[in-house]
């Protein structure tokens, strides 16, 4: 059995977060194992408050899971704050961990700040230089680089340019923009050339929770073996069809859907 490892904050209203990685990870039939680092009070409305965990304890809980498992791949979500940074960045170093997936995240959808302004700095410095991959959507990308965002060949400077922080690969997301295409056209960048992933714009307004999932589908397909680009192509085929099927459970944003059978039925598991 493949183990993989979400370290994130825990969304209540579980489309996103913690929730949403196991769900995927499970989907993808990958034991799931988690490191909760903030406990967010959400729901399809949005975010009414924060509890981050002390570094103390994020230590104990990634010490805890790699002095007694091998871990596959990791997936990194909500971190918060700089001192949480520093710690996952420290407690990974002393394991040789292989697979990570980095989701820079940094607003949720309904507008709340999920990383402090201040701790972007730390997340570039610190989480970037670490990650097999890293996935921003074109806000992130925008904070991190400063290059505004509104075309492909733009999502292409921005890659190069978080490329050169120190990364082995670069997806910047293109589900925020509205291009003329209307497609959803994610760009991956290796160092030395750029891959194209694109989906039909799908209309909704259930899409809590995408970036978590797709990057949660990358570390299952990366803990199954697979390279970066088959496990970008796959992920992408696992958001468009949990998207495709995403559905309300609230009054907002709802979430999408993960259901073992759908991505068996899409031929996207090997067994
Ligand atoms: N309406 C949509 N239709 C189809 N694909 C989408 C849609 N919105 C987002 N995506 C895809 O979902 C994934 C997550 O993207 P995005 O929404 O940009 O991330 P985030 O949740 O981090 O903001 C990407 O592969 C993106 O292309
Ligand atoms: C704990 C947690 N992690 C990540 C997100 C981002 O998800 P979204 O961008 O869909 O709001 C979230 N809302 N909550």
């Amino acid at each position: 059995m493949k183990k993989a490892l979400t370290i994130a904050g825990s969304d209540t209203c579980g489309g996103a977060g913690i929730q949403a990685d196991l769900k995927t990870f499970s989907a993808h039939g990958v034991y799931g194992m988690s490191v909760i680092t903030a406990v967010t009070a959400q729901n399809t409305q949005g975010v009414f408050g924060v509890l981050d965990v002390t570094v103390d304890i994020i230590e104990k809980q990634i010490d805890a899971i790699f002095d007694d498992i091998d871990v596959d791949a990791v997936k990194i979500g909500m971190v918060s704050q700089t001192d949480t940074i520093k710690t996952i960045a420290s407690t990974l170093k002393k394991y040789s961990t292989k697979n990570i997936v980095l989701d820079p995240v940094m607003i949720s959808k309904s507008g709340y700040d999920l990383l402090k302004p201040e701790a972007k700095e730390a997340l570039i410095s610190e989480l970037i230089p670490l990650a097999t991959i890293i996935t921003p959507n074109a806000p992130e990308a925008e904070v991190i680089t400063g290059i505004k965002i509104e075309s492909i060949q733009d999502m292409e400077e921005a890659a190069k340019k978080i490329y050169d922080l120190g990364v082995e690969n670069v997806l910047v997301k293109g589900g925020h923009l509205s291009l003329e295409s209307k497609e959803a056209i994610d760009v991956l960048y290796n160092g030395q050339d750029f891959r194209y992933y694109k989906s039909p714009i799908i209309e909704t307004k259930n899409t809590h929770g995408t970036g978590c999932t797709l990057s949660s589908a990358i570390a299952s397909n990366l803990a199954l073996g697979n390279n970066i680009e088959r496990s970008v192509e796959l992920a992408k085929s696992y958001i468009t069809i949990a998207i495709e099927n995403s559905f309300s459970i609230g009054k907002g944003v709802g979430p999408t859907h993960h259901f073992y059978e759908l991505y068996k039925k899409a031929g996207l598991l090997s067994e």
